[in-house]
Formats: structure tokens, sequence, C-alpha cells
């Protein structure tokens, strides 16, 4: 099963650009998680921070007991095995064939014999339907390829929590589409806890259990995913929506002025109409004769003990997700 990762006021800058603050957040064992935000809000710097790549100066990140920002490089380095990383681009070697790619953890981290290596690294490179594809260099292939050959690699170490930054990008809907019902189907399989980072909105309505957003230096919400797709928050509003008005601008945040602006224009009655109830598309199911996903068993748990909590269109949400006519009588 996977691993909690406990965040608790984490900030990070560089000089003198705080990136953000005061970060608090639990991504809960086993479970699919998504974190959204507009670009350059610091959602990679995160996935960074989590294992320990970079240092926030406040804070900690708690995995199995290790403080992943202030413990010993040891311990960290040991905790680090437990992640499985899939960078935007892959992040191959070019001049290895898949396969020596997606053996190089093995062969670096561990004394496995080659006869062994083989096996688990053709038994990942078919959990990702790359099969027949293992000799072949990454440029021979294709970017939802070399994004599968990536998310192959980082499963070779059974690794017990997945960080996964924008497996969408550069890929179309169609290969986004099975990249969404890959990361489900693995979540069934291995029952690791995942953080996703993406901007993806089909990936982020589909695929995870919790959301979360960054804005403005700020971790604006973080829960089930029923309380961010049901938000009646403007910056989620117009993220969700993919409209040019609204707080966030081209650049960064727009300021207080610009915003007037936009309301003596009429955008805020815009923006208000899109607060009407959205609807919650329901979640990504594992692929056919995969086992049902223990992440999922365990949210329902956790998140119909937390409903006192809960904002009430979030709670008519989840309701209604757990309801025998969407299909919850499966739980
Ligand atoms: N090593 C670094 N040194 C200095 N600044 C950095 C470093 N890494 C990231 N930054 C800055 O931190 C900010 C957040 O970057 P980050 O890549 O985390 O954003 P993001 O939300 O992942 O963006 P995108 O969605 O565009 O990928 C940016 O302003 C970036 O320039």
């Amino acid at each position: 099963m996977g691993i909690e990762v406990v965040v608790e006021g984490l900030t990070k800058s560089f000089g003198k650009q705080n990136i953000w603050q005061d970060v608090s957040l639990t991504l809960p064992a086993g479970e699919v998680s998504v974190m959204l935000g507009p670009s350059g809000t610091g959602k990679t710097v995160f996935l960074k921070s989590i294992i320990g790549l970079l240092k926030p100066e406040r804070g900690r990140v708690l995995v199995n007991g290790v403080d992943m920002v202030n413990g010993s490089e040891r311990d960290i380095m040991e905790t680090r095995k437990l992640f499985g990383l899939m960078f935007q681009d892959g992040a191959l070697f070019g001049s290895m064939s898949l396969f020596d790619n997606i053996a190089f953890p093995l062969r670096e981290h561990t004394r496995k014999k080659e006869s062994e290596i083989r096996r688990i690294v053709m038994e990942r490179i078919d959990v990702v339907g790359l099969l027949g594809a293992e000799n072949k260099l990454p440029g021979e292939i294709s970017g939802g390829m070399r994004k599968r050959a990536g998310l192959a690699r980082a499963l070779v170490l059974d690794p017990q929590i997945i960080l996964c930054d924008e497996p969408d990008s550069g890929l179309d809907p169609v290969r986004t589409a099975y990249i969404s019902q890959l990361l489900v189907d693995l979540n069934a399989q291995i029952d690791a806890t995942m953080l996703i980072v993406t901007h993806n909105l089909d990936i982020a309505s589909t695929v995870p259990d919790n959301m979360g957003m960054l804005f403005c230096r700020n971790l604006v919400t973080f829960g089930p995913r029923e309380v961010l797709l049901t938000s009646d928050l403007p910056v989620v509003n117009q993220f969700l929506a993919g409209r040019c008005e609204g707080p966030i601008g081209m650049s960064e945040e727009k300021d207080a002025a610009t915003l007037a602006a936009e309301e003596l224009k009429g955008y805020g009655q815009g923006i208000s109409s899109a607060n009407a109830p959205r609807t919650v598309v329901p979640q990504l199911e594992p692929s056919p004769g995969l086992p049902v996903r223990q992440g999922a068993l365990r949210r329902r748990e956790r998140v119909m003990s937390m409903m006192g909590q809960l904002p009430e269109a979030a709670r008519t949400a989840i309701l209604n997700s757990y309801s025998p006519a969407a299909g919850g009588g499966r739980l």
C-alpha cells in the first residue's frame, strides 16, 4: 500500500522571490491527488520539495517518519527510493534504448542479476503498453510513447509514491485519455500514493480522488475532488472555465484595478454565471479485469467521515457519486 505524505507549513523562496508559503496538506495513502495552478505558480518546485531535491526554508514533509526537508541526507536518500518520478519530457537518455532507460534505476540502485532486471523491465513495459518498442531509441518514438516509457521507468523500483509532472504535456486529447486511464489502472494495480501536476482539465476532472490548487503564492484549496470541482472561488472558476476574466493574469495575478475594470465592463456577471453549479463528471474506473482501487475504498470511508466539514455543494456531489445509480454501489 502507498504511504501517506504529510506536508506542514512549507515555504519556498528563491532569493527574494517567494514561490509559495505555509503550504499544508496530506496526500492520503494510496489515493490519487492532482495539483492544479496557473503556469509559474510553483507546482514543479512543490514536487521537487517533496522528494527533497529542493529545500524549502520553512516547514516539513513527512514520509515514513522522515522529514524530507530537514532530515539527514542519508535518510532522505533512502526514503527517495520509495518514490517513482515521471517528469514532463520523460527525461530519457537519448542514446539508450527504451529497455536500457527503463532498466537504469535497477542497475543503478540494486544488485539484481540481469535476468531479474530483464523480467522486471519487460513486465513494466507490458503495463504501459510498449511491448515491441523496447529496442527503440527515445528519438524514434512518439511523445506519448516517451511519456509511457518515463512512467515504466518510474515503476521499476516498486514505488509507493508516484509523482507525475504534467503527464499530458504535448499529447493529443486521445493520448491524454489513454494516459488518464493508465494512471487509474496503475493505481488499481499497485495501490501507490500518486500526485499529478497538470493543467489538463480532463485529467483533473476524471482521474484524482483529491485536488488542490496553487495560486498567488498560496495553496488555495486541497481536499476531496468534489470540493474544488464545485468551488465558487473566482480563481477556481476562471481556471476550470479557461477564461481570461478573473484574478489570473497573463504572467501573474491581476491587480485590483484591472479586476475592478473587468467588473465595470460586466465581466463579473459572466463570472458569476460560471458560478452556477457545475456538473461533477464521474471518476474513471479501472479497466475491466483489474482489481477495485483500494485507495478508492479507503477514500470513501475517509470522505464520509469528514462530510460535516465540507461545503454543501461538495457534499451533494459526493453523495451523488456514491449513490447506486452512479455506480457507487460497486464499492
Ligand atoms: N532552481 C531554481 N532557481 C530559481 N528559480 C527557480 C528554480 N526553479 C524554479 N524557479 C522559479 O520558480 C517559479 C515556479 O516554477 P515552477 O516550474 O515550479 O512552476 P510551475 O507551476 O510548475 O509552472 P508550469 O506550469 O509552467 O510548468 C518560476 O518563477 C521559476 O522561475
